[in-house]
């Protein structure tokens, strides 16, 4: 799996309006709010299972409704399609 160039990476970006990249860490990163901690828990077990069977892992937090998702491939040293391939994935389970 190969790191994105540039030109792939801004094209990514520009489909993908929620995600902001981070170029320190060559990573793409999005927050998510939910009505309470139950949703964001539902949401987590989604986002695990479609992380699972691409085996493609986000970075991740949560705190109560709100939850934090950085995406990079640790294989490539930086974003790589894996990357936008989920974060496409995770868009479409809704919040
Ligand atoms: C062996 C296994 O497929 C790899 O270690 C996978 C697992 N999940 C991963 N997740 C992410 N985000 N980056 C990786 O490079 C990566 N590698």
């Amino acid at each position: 799996m190969d790191k994105l160039t540039t030109a792939q990476r801004e094209a990514a970006l520009t489909s993908l309006g929620d995600w902001s990249y981070d170029p320190e860490e060559d990573a793409i990163e999005r927050g998510f709010g939910f009505k309470d901690f139950s949703a964001a828990f539902a949401f987590m077990t989604r986002v695990a299972l479609l992380a699972e069977k691409a085996g493609h892992h986000p970075e991740w937090s949560n705190v109560y409704n709100k939850v934090s998702i950085r995406l990079t491939t640790h294989d490539a040293g930086g974003l790589s399609d894996k990357d936008i391939d989920l974060a496409r994935r995770i868009d479409a389970l809704g919040t």
